[in-house]
């Protein structure tokens, strides 16, 4: 498996269960596309949510029955704690093209990653399904640890266009980025004031 990151714009999302898990699965799409949740019962995590509901009873269901509910979506989320329904719905994903996610069941061909994200930046992170506790151990560890990421992109960026104009050497304006990024004393005044930090990274690198 590679991960990829994907625009989702205009194209339809599937959660099939609404429990915890279905709820958490949805949000992770909510502001992405047009999500539909299908189920039986709808937990209280899904109000608020931005998606539609779909009362269903899904193993009352025809195969052709939920081959058209999955008609045009393009990727669908199996989040009932029955690994028969949900399995039920990766092989009919299969048939039809629709990439699948199993929350319990036999693996699809998507996995849900932990993500860090900035205004900057998009980690995200799995263990290929063998342990989701310690993707969301390492997601806690990343937030902790470069909670200014954000503020270091920011001057990485500011630094750069700088260096394009007055730095004639790549390897050089190069060495330079790496200079800051390895400044523990630029990292801790990113924290409070980033025109200190700028202040720093000018005087340290640039000026020398
Ligand atoms: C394969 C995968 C399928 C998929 O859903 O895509 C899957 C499967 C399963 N998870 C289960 C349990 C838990 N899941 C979490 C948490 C998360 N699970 C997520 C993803 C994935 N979970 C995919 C693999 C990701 C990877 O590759 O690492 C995260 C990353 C993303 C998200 O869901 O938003 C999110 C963390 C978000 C965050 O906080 O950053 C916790 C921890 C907690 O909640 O504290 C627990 C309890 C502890 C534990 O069991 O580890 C069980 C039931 C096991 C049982 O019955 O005992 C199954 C089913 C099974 O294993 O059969
Ligand atoms: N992939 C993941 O990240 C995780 C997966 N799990 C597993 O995911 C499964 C779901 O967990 P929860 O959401 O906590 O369970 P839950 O029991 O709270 O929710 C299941 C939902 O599926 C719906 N449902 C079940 N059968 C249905 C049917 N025949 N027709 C229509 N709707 C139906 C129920 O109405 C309910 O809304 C469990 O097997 C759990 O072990 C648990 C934790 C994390």
């Amino acid at each position: 498996m590679i991960p990829l990151m994907l625009d989702l714009t205009g194209r339809r999302v599937l959660i099939f269960g609404g429990g915890d898990v279905g709820a958490r699965k949805a949000a992770y799409f909510e502001h992405e596309t047009e999500v539909t949740v299908i189920s039986r019962s709808f937990s209280p995590d899904l109000e608020g949510l931005a998606v539609q509901r779909q009362e269903a009873d899904l193993s009352s269901l025809t195969d052709e029955a939920l081959r058209g509910i999955l008609q045009g979506a393009f990727l669908a989320v199996a989040a009932t704690q029955d690994p028969v329904i949900n399995n039920r719905i990766g092989k009919l994903c299969a048939e039809m093209g629709v990439l699948f996610n199993n929350a319990a069941g036999e693996p699809g061909d998507v996995i849900i990653p932990s993500i860090v994200r900035g205004s900057n930046y998009l980690v995200a992170i799995s263990t290929r399904g063998k342990s989701p506790a310690v993707s969301r151990y390492l997601r806690e560890k990343l937030e902790a640890e470069y909670a200014d990421l954000d503020r270091m992109i920011d001057l990485q960026e500011e630094v750069r266009s700088m260096l394009k104009k007055t730095e004639p050497v790549q390897e050089e304006r190069s060495r330079i980025l790496w200079k800051i990024l390895s400044d523990d004393e630029i990292w801790e005044a990113l924290a409070s004031d980033y025109s200190r930090a700028r202040g720093l990274a000018i005087k340290r690198y640039l000026h020398a």
